[in-house]
């Protein structure tokens, strides 16, 4: 079998033949759906309705005009609906699997789709197998098959050079390798592998509502029933009080729209879309929109210690045997002592040639360096078989065969306790090697032990246990902690949030580590696993609290720890790489993998993806999160406060006998083109200055609670008082009924960006930071006052909204208001403020 693999022109060529190695995806028709949606929306129902009353009365540039706010409808639905598909599309690739193939005899990776037959591609644990393949090697190889089979078993799978049967060389597109190497070459791809034939299409992803999303539609079906109510009976009053049914109904129309929350949904899927995006940008991937949502009420940060707080870049530190110990430093002038030869051969032996791991990669070189030009490095050694690490036993062995050497030689290597229980040492040994660990791994190395033996080259026992091992001696490797990680974490601790260290490390390295991060302090106490184990559920709770660093700990450990944290009514933040670390990562509130680190299961478990690797994007994702929650509470004060002044304008000139003052016309121009953009200011706001130093929110907390809603009412009333007091001078002081309109109209629109302006920080103005301006505020101010000139200057739609060119008297009047209201909102705000700290 030629391990040159495919050229890259050959890829390239029978890609485009075969097509790309991807399930086709079902898809409704876009128009259907389109038309289907557009249809449901109620504010095109209203539209049609009012188009249907102005037609009936005669008026048919009102209806007009109305058809082409529908086609404004239209659009913003089929944008919104685009914008959705391709997010879904983006995590739709996220979850694709990527491959490690060989191509022109160089490793690359690649995305799944690219592969094509005839590709070579190496297999590791926790890959989710990219295309159908046969097994060209393959090491102690366990396959989940279960998405194919149903049978949740791991199959065991050979290479077809070691005369394996068809069934068990090959592996399937879509199964999940759970232990073990391989290599293989692809059969078959897309819908000609096994997956495709069965007609599986990828895992409906996306379309669950999150909490937030849910309250809304709740809110939005309460606001509109009771608004449907609302209009009805002002129908009914118009029609009592002035006669004339046609009018009426149009009146009870215009409040419908007024009231209807249309907007909110629509902000909801602009807040958590763009948050997406913002994250993204961040390198931090969501692959779930309820964890964007709940990030900012994250409470405790689950990370684990290589690779997330380390920098993952290991090297040998240290050797150590019973005759006497060596520094490895680049440094150190002088060669490897004889003593230790043995110590690094056996250490370079148990490990893996090419090796994935960091911790081999290091041992390789360090091998590769020290015993350079000595008879300790055996390239032309067989490797017979390997026992791999379990959770059992925390080592591993592998069988050599030399040249020449009658006896397989095994190596081993390990954590301490477990080398130590291979050899059999007596109590006193064992001890003075345990106190040689501790001193070593105080300096925050991660320690492990190597042992050798050899082995009749006969049949090779099942269990490590049955070789006679010679302990050797101890390799300490550093991984030193990321420079950024002890500002990050006090950043978090400073955020009310704890953060939590759990490793399957040695617990004199977990808490050397966990003390450089800032992790443990005083207080802060430590659990090993084999006490975890000990402990009930309700034991294990009341543990929690004072405990910062969990060592020795399993992967299905960590499921049980996110399960005491969450009921406990923590939202966990739980990073993880490994195979076995999926179900934590799932039950976690927000499961966090590893982009270049994370298997694909890891990461197809997990809710956002870290693409570096590193415990700091998880704090930026957090401060996002937190961000991203106080501004929409900002944006639904805006809304709440700015349908106030709206609802009151069209029922009070009903009750009062005054000509009606607002249209249809008037209230969309505010409805479907005015406050969305508004809100699209609330969402660029920066974060407030006090956010990471607050607690987080409690995860109950409410999007629509009395506080915004107190704050939205009292704000709105004021602003409608004032356009009342407006409405009745203009009127008393001569104006027309058009001017009247006019002056009152642009008053609102005036108030409305002085609206905005006071709620996006609600840290009073003497304190408000220049820094980092939102340019959104300005652009959009702008661009509503030229919409609105530009409806005064053409005459035609001048005169569908019923306006009349104002005079400069009443045009002052009509800011001077505008600029009455700013300082009412200044006050609320104030005054929310003095609230608040007084209830603290
Ligand atoms: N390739 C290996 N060879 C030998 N021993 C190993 C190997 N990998 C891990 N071990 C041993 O098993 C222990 C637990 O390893 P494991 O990989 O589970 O830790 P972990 O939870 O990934 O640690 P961390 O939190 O530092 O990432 C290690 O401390 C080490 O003693
Ligand atoms: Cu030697």
């Amino acid at each position: 079998m030629n391990d040159q693999g495919l050229t890259a022109t050959e890829a390239a060529a029978r890609l485009l033949t075969d097509g790309p190695n991807q399930l086709p995806a079902a898809r409704p028709l876009g128009a259907w759906r389109l038309l289907v949606d557009v249809v449901s929306e109620p504010m095109f129902l209203l539209l049609v309705a009012c188009g249907g009353v102005y037609l009936a009365i005669g008026d048919r540039g009102e209806a007009f005009m109305l058809l082409g706010f529908v086609l404004v409808v239209i659009g913003m639905t089929f944008f919104q609906q685009r914008r959705t598909e391709r997010s879904l599309d983006a995590l739709r690739d996220l979850s694709c699997p990527r491959a490690l193939v060989v191509r022109d005899g160089r490793q690359e990776r690649v995305a799944g789709s690219g592969l094509v037959a005839g590709d070579l591609v190496l297999l590791a644990e926790g890959d989710r197998v990219p295309a159908d393949m046969e097994l060209t090697a393959a090491s102690n190889l366990t396959v989940d098959e279960s998405m194919l089979t149903g049978e949740s078993v791991p199959v065991t799978k050979h290479a077809v050079a070691e005369g394996a049967g068809k069934a068990d060389s090959r592996v399937y597109s879509g199964t999940l390798v759970t232990q073990g190497t391989a290599s293989g070459v692809v059969v078959a791809t897309g819908p000609r592998s096994a997956l495709g034939r069965i007609g599986v299409s990828l895992a409906a992803l996306g379309g669950e509502l999150t909490p937030i999303q849910m309250e809304t539609g709740r809110v939005v079906k309460t606001v509109a029933v009771a608004g449907l109510c609302l209009a009805a009976g002002l129908a009914f009053a118009h029609w009592w009080l002035r006669g004339d049914w046609l009018q009426g109904l149009l009146a009870g129309l215009t409040l419908a729209m007024a009231i209807l929350p249309e907007e909110l949904p629509v902000i909801l899927t602009l807040f958590l879309g763009l948050g997406a995006r913002r994250l993204g940008r961040e390198q931090v991937l969501a692959r779930s929109i309820p964890a964007i949502e709940l990030l900012g009420a994250t409470s405790v940060l689950c990370v684990d210690k290589t690779g997330t707080l380390t920098v993952n870049r290991m090297r040998v530190a240290q050797l150590w045997s019973e005759q006497g110990g060596y520094a490895c430093d680049a440094a150190n002038p002088e060669a490897l002592q004889e003593e230790l030869h043995g110590l690094l051969e056996y250490a370079v032996l148990a490990s893996h040639r090419r090796a994935f791991d960091p911790m081999e990669s290091a041992i390789g070189e360090a091998g590769a360096r020290l015993l350079a030009n000595t008879e300790h490095l055996h390239a032309d050694w067989t490797l017979i078989d390997d026992y791999p690490l379990s959770r059992q036993m925390l080592a591993m062995s592998r069988v050599w065969r030399s040249p020449d050497h009658s006896a397989y030689l095994v190596a081993a290597k390990g954590a301490p306790e477990a080398i130590v229980d291979l050899c059999h040492l007596a109590p006193e040994r064992a001890a003075a090697i345990a106190a040689q660990v501790a001193a070593m791994a105080d300096s925050g190395l991660r320690v492990i032990a190597v042992a050798s033996a050899s082995f009749p080259a006969v049949r090779l026992p099942d269990n490590q246990h049955d070789f006679d091992f010679v302990f050797l001696g101890l390799v300490a490797l550093e991984d030193p902690v990321r420079p950024e990680v002890p500002q990050a974490v006090a950043q978090c601790q400073a955020a009310g949030m704890r953060v939590v260290m759990i490793t399957g490390d040695h617990p004199a390295t977990a808490l050397a580590i966990a003390r450089q991060a800032g992790i443990a302090g005083p207080g802060v106490g430590l659990l090993s696993g084999e006490e975890l184990g000990a402990l009930d559920d309700a034991a294990l709770r009341a543990r929690l609290p004072a405990t910062g660093v969990f060592c020795r700990i399993s992967p299905e450990q960590k499921l049980r720890l996110v399960q005491a944290f969450r009921s406990r009514g923590d939202i966990v933040a739980m990073t993880g790489d490994g195979v076995n670390d999926a179900p934590a990562l799932k039950a976690a509130s927000i499961g966090v993998a590893m982009g270049a680190r994370g298997s694909d299961v890891a990461r197809e478990a997990a809710a956002l993806v870290l693409l570096k690797d590193d415990f700091s994007s998880l704090l930026l994702a957090v401060r996002h999160g937190r961000r991203l929650f106080a501004n929409l509470r900002k944006a639904i004060v805006f809304i709440v406060a700015v349908h106030v002044p709206i609802v009151g304008l069209s029922i009070l000139p009903v009750l009062l006998g005054w000509p009606i003052l607002l249209m249809p016309v008037h209230i969309l121009f505010l409805q479907l083109v005015i406050d969305p953009a508004c809100s699209i200011v609330f969402e660029a706001e920066p974060i407030e200055a006090g956010a990471m130093s607050a607690k987080p929110r409690s995860p109950d907390q409410h999007l629509f609670d009395r506080e915004i809603l107190v704050r939205g009412l009292l704000q709105g009333s004021g602003l409608l008082l004032i356009l009342i007091g407006h409405h009745v001078l203009a009127a008393w002081s001569g104006q027309s009924e058009a001017s009247v309109r006019t002056t009152t109209f642009l008053a609102l629109i005036l108030a409305n960006l002085g609206l905005i302006h006071a709620n996006r920080r609600w840290t009073p103005a003497t304190r408000a930071r220049r820094a980092a301006p939102n340019r959104s505020f300005a652009w959009i101010a702008v661009s509503t006052l030229l919409l609105l000139a530009l409806v005064l200057a053409v005459a035609p739609v001048r005169a569908l909204f019923a306006f009349a060119i104002p005079g400069a008297a009443p045009l002052a009047l009509s800011v001077f208001v505008a600029a009455l209201s700013v300082a009412w909102f200044e006050f609320v705000k104030w005054k929310g403020k003095s609230n608040e700290r007084s209830i603290e």
